[in-house]
């Protein structure tokens, strides 16, 4: 899972000497300049100030909250959200993606909160009602998009309620139940009502499992001293695949809760990575897995024979390796730590937190230093008896899949199919690629909502790069029948490209997915997720055609004076 918690690229300052509140765009931020041209593009600059004396009406909170909103969303586009953006999703209703929804209106509360601690800001009472506005608009999202939890009460959770009990025991608190859910596995559910704000979870470093463990353990010194030096990484697989057998582990209660197979992408077996056939993800998997078996042939069966009392053959097979790789990819956590080390850790209880595209805890993964414990706090509401989740970060199903076994249900916008565009067009293209260089990519288009003509779906920069190596020679004065000519080639390109990819697909599988193993029904699955896309793109693009056409026949009709 990604470090989560990522320093915001805005700041938001109360100044009592002008009582204004700040937003501002950081200059570490890596997409400033991207994001300095979106924000003036809408009339707004990289600093926004909000003025507090100037809530002179009932609604003004609320009015605010929503201004300021427009530009926070912007300030925490990731760098796919800012190349699909459309021109209507920065409007007072629209958002870009949820999660980005969710951390650009966190973030404005995180620094109205902020303000209220600055003792020389005398606007306490308008800085509540904004913190309230702000709540409100979280709560208005949440209330759109809430999924559906089914426990299956047959699943026997002893070892999950030892877990939580030794954790409590450990000063773990917690507001969740853990459960098995269909669709997840086990997952964490809101045992009360969670607010905005309320900790769901709180987990002290000393239960936290870091290097910290490893490095008391006695193969800490042998693996030290190895020639080429071993990764800190990698003494931590190492370290697990003896520690889950360990009767006397500090962890050993977490180490019963683990599953004997994750089921990842990396387990794929042959049928499964067959069916990937005409995919990326079958190139992704083959090279994931073989970079790890060399990892493994590098270190055995060398250790084994030089140490066998400590690396005793029957712990260090290739198997039990892959299982310790596929323990640390699915449900380790980067944690930065009250010193600013940061490392990867495996923290007890929060490992049963599922990832969804809508999260309830967006912001997590360091340590807080007064309490020296990490917390794990709602970004949106959470009812009780609903599953609480996680973001693993802006992944897509080739990546989930891969080192998480799993697909979102909800429709990932992610997803994205990265384009080889010919290196020659880039001399012509425009300054989005030629001055930043933009990676074009297309996605599913039924995340577009501007499907008309010169749109189609698609997403500008891949449009506008198209048509700039077309259109040297035409100029604003240029007819109209040209310009659509160029358009009707451009779609008529992306046509052949996409057909291409689906014809590489190969026919629908009509076995039924009931009786599949479970690797080749994700195969399936994502094989089908990708012909769902590459569709979406080709109707779009023979919709765009017909678009275009009857525009250019319309046209032509006016220029010769006779009706359409
Ligand atoms: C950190 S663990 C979460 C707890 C896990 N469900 C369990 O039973 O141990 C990560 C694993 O949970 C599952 N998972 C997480 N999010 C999921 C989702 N949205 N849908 C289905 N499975 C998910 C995947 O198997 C993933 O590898």
């Amino acid at each position: 899972m990604e470090d989560c918690k990522k320093s915001p690229p805005d700041s938001l300052s109360c100044t009592d000497e002008n009582h204004t509140i700040v937003l501002k765009l950081s200059k570490r931020d890596p997409l400033f300049h991207k994001k300095k041209k979106l924000l003036q593009s809408k009339g707004y600059d990289v600093e926004m100030h909000i003025q507090l004396k100037s809530a002179s009406h009932s609604k003004w909170a609320r009015t605010t909250a929503e201004s300021i909103l427009q530009v926070s969303r912007i300030m925490h586009l990731d760098e796919a959200e800012l190349y699909f953006r459309e021109d209507g999703s920065c409007s007072p209703t629209g958002y870009y993606t949820q999660k980005n929804e969710l951390e650009a209106l966190n973030s404005m509360l995180c620094y109205v909160n902020s303000s209220f601690l600055d003792d020389t800001c005398s606007h306490k009472d308008v800085l509540r009602d904004l913190q309230e506005a702000i709540i409100q608009l979280i709560c208005d999202f949440g209330d759109k998009n809430i999924t559906e939890t089914t426990v299956i009460n047959s699943q026997n959770c002893d070892k999950e309620n030892f877990l939580v009990q030794w954790g409590e025991k450990s000063g773990v608190k917690n507001r969740l139940q853990i459960a098995y859910i269909e669709g997840f596995g086990r997952g964490a559910i809101a045992v009360t009502d969670l607010k905005v704000g309320d900790i769901a979870l709180e987990i002290p470093v000393s239960a936290v499992i870091s290097e910290d463990a490893m490095k008391k353990s006695d193969m800490f010194p042998t693996l030290e001293k190895v020639d080429d030096g071993i990764s800190t990484e990698t003494m931590l697989l190492l370290w697990s695949m003896k520690e889950r057998y360990n009767s006397s582990s500090t962890f050993k209660n977490y180490f019963d809760t683990l599953p004997e197979e994750f089921n990842t992408g990396l387990s794929f077996g042959v049928d499964a990575i067959v069916a990937l056939d005409g995919t990326l993800l079958l190139e992704e998997l083959i090279q994931a897995k073989e970079h790890l078996r060399n990892q493994y042939d590098e270190l055995f069966p060398a250790l084994c024979e030089d140490h066998p009392d400590i690396f005793p053959p029957e712990l260090y097979t290739w198997e039990q390796f892959l299982w310790a790789c596929e323990l640390w990819y699915s449900n380790s956590m980067k944690i930065q730590f009250a010193d600013g080390a940061l490392k990867t850790c495996l923290i007890p209880i929060a490992g049963f937190l599922n990832h969804s595209l809508y999260p309830h805890i967006t912001q997590y993964g360091k340590v807080d230093s007064a309490t020296n414990s990490l917390k794990f706090s709602m970004s949106r509401p959470c009812h009780a008896g609903e599953q609480c989740y996680l973001s693993y970060g802006n992944f897509s199903s080739s990546h989930l899949i891969t080192f998480y076994g799993f697909m979102p249900q909800m429709e990932n916008p992610y997803d994205i199919i990265q384009l080889d565009i010919d290196g020659s067009q880039d001399v012509c293209s425009g300054e989005l690629d030629a001055s930043s260089g933009t990676t074009h990519m297309v996605r599913g288009t039924w995340f577009s909502d501007n499907h008309s003509i010169f749109h189609y779906g698609l997403p500008a920069p891949l449009l506008n790069h198209l048509r700039s190596a077309r259109e040297l020679f035409l100029d604003a004065v240029s007819p109209l029948p040209e310009k659509l000519n160029i358009e009707i080639e451009i779609l008529e390109d992306l046509c052949s490209t996409f057909s291409g990819m689906m014809e590489n697909l190969g026919e629908v599988d009509s076995e039924s997915r009931e009786n599949m193993d479970w690797d080749v029904k994700l195969a399936a699955e994502y094989k089908n997720l990708q012909r769902r896309i590459i569709s979406s793109i080709l109707s779009s693009c023979y919709a765009g055609r017909k678009l275009v056409e009857d525009e250019l026949c319309k046209s032509m009709a006016k220029d010769s004076g006779s009706p359409s």
